[in-house]
Parts: C-alpha cells; structure tokens; sequence
C-alpha cells in the first residue's frame, strides 16, 4: 500500500525549475531515500510534499490527502524534521517538548521519547547547550511527538561526526520497525545504501531512478572488474578461451578484465591453473552505489556534495 503518492511534481523558483516533473510512490512501513548532490531538489521536494511550499504542477497525495487542502488533518498524522531548524536561543529541552505537545490532540509522552533517545538527563538544558548529535535526536523527537504515521527526515545527519551518525541510522531503523514509513533525504551515499528499501536519485530536479539499492546498481548495468597480477603474456588466452569480456586490459604486471558476468573469476581461476600460469592478488570489484550515480547521472559523487 501506497502512503505517498507523488504524480508529476514541478516547482520553480522565479522561472527556474527547482523540481522538474517528479513521480515516485512510497509504500508503508519502508524507508525511502532521496539521494542528490546539493541543490538537487530534495529539500524543495520535501516542502512541496508536506505543503510547505506551493507546487507549480502535478498531484501529491499523503495517506489519501491533499496536502494543499487537507493541511491540518495532515499535521496531526505525519512528523517533520527540516534542514535548517533554528530553535530560540533560550529554550529549554523541555519546554520545547511541551510546546510542540500542546500543538497535538493526542500527543506522544516526550519525556518517553527523551528516555528513549537517551537525553531525558538533558531536559532542562538549553537547546543551545546540545551537541549537533542530540540537536538531531531533539528534532527526531518533536518529529515523532505527533506519533505519527510517516516522518520527514531532511539531511537528518549532515555536519555529524560517523559515530552520531550511526546512532542516527540505528534511530531511524526502529521507527521503520515500528511500522512507520520514512521519506528521507540524504548526501551520503552509504547512509541510503545502509537505510533505504528504495531509493531514488535526484540531479538537476528529474529523477535518474528509483530501485532498491541493487536495482539501481543493475540499472546502471555496469561491469565488474576483475584484477590480478601476472608477469606472463595472458592477453590473448584470456580473449580466446574466456567468453562475455567486455575489455581487457595491461598495466605493467596487472591485468584488468571488465564483464558483466561475476562467475568469470571462476573460469579465470580454472584457466590459470591448468595452464599452470603463476599469478597474484586475485581480486573483483563489484559496481557499487557510487558507481551507479557516475553511469547514471555522468557525475562523480564527491562524497558530502
Ligand atoms: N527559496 C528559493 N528561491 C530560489 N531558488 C531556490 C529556493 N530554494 C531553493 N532554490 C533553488 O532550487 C534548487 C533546488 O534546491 P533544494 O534546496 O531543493 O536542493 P537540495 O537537493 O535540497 O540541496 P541541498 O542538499 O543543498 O539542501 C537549487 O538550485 C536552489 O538554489
């Protein structure tokens, strides 16, 4: 079952095409990822979605609702957390807590959540005072007290050091085990690659694909490459007794075979041995995530873009 339907989304920005013609579904109980290098369109996205932002075109519903008519309903059903989310200087955790429990009919207890995420000792410290990573675990918290059914998270982990991070992924895996669906957006590649059932690349506002993180791997339909050293003259054995190469090639003492076909190790192996050819540091490499964004989108990932 679909919790979000998106059809043909567009928005722009004074003429220019911020998110371009987007469809996507997202079923309950997953976690589905936007991935894209800054200024994608992920954010924008997002904004359209929950009906932050005016969209331009096309028809997004979330559990059957229009979010430009059915805002409020929405509210009470769905958890948000922004990019840039600037809390009052002088607020305490707690009062914050209270504060976004009083906007709900039938809030989450917060200091559950607080226990939960480890911070109940933090409550009547100053928002200020917290560590980005408890920053983060506050805005998962104000996002869950709505206890609701799908949650926004936007780059919830950028500018966290890798240990905040995981304790991030591990967060998120337990909302989705508790049966929630997740919409999330993200610059780091591994993070999709670890969290999400889905995930869709963005660049440029258009969607490159949507597939689970193997699919969009056989999508991009890249070779894997497999290496080795020998000091002996392989080439043309290799070409002739070896079938589905899609290149072959020699640096020095190492040789690298591109081919779709992984079990083409195997028949290397065999080959070598009954040829009785000495070689080293047999090694396949598998297309990732990564290499999928490059075949996909014709950009390299930088990593945090
Ligand atoms: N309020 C705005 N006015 C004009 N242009 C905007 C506005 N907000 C975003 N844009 C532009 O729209 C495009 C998409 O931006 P958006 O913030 O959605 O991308 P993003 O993928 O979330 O990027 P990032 O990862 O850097 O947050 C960018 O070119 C951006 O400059």
């Amino acid at each position: 079952m679909n919790v979000i339907e998106v059809n043909n989304l567009v928005k722009k920005y004074n003429g220019i095409t911020a998110v371009n013609d987007v469809s996507f579904a997202v079923q309950k109980g997953s976690i589905f990822g936007m991935l894209g290098p800054n200024g994608a369109g992920k954010s924008t996205t997002i904004e359209c979605i929950i009906g932050l932002k005016k969209r331009d075109n096309g028809e997004v519903r979330i559990l059957g609702l229009d979010p430009k008519l059915d805002n409020r309903k929405l509210y009470d059903m769905i958890g948000v957390q922004l990019q840039e989310t600037s809390y009052q200087d002088k607020i305490k955790v707690y009062e914050l807590c209270e504060l976004f429990e009083s906007m709900y009919e039938n809030p989450l207890d917060y200091k559950s959540l607080l226990e939960r995420f480890g911070l109940i000792e933090k409550s009547k410290s100053y928002v200020s005072q917290l560590s980005g990573g408890q920053r983060q675990k506050i805005a998962i918290i104000l996002a869950l007290i709505s206890n609701p059914k799908i949650i926004f998270l936007d780059e919830l982990t950028t500018g966290l050091d890798p240990k905040s991070r995981r304790e991030m992924w591990e967060c998120v895996k337990e909302l989705r085990n508790e049966g929630r669906t997740i919409f999330m957006t993200t610059h780091y590649m591994e993070e999709a690659a670890y969290l999400c059932d889905q995930i869709c690349i963005i660049d440029e506002g258009k969607i490159a694909t949507i597939d689970t993180i193997d699919g969009v791997i056989e999508h991009a339909d890249i070779d894997t490459l497999i290496t080795f050293e020998t000091k002996e003259d392989v080439m043309d054995l290799i070409n002739e007794e070896i079938s589905g190469i899609s290149r072959i090639e020699k640096h020095n003492d190492t040789i690298n075979i591109f081919s779709k076909r992984e079990d083409l190790i195997t028949d290397l192996v065999i080959l070598m041995k009954d040829k009785r050819i000495k070689y080293k540091k047999i090694n396949i490499l598998r297309p990732g995530l990564e290499d999928a964004f490059l075949k996909l989108t014709g950009k390299t990932w930088k990593g945090e873009m």
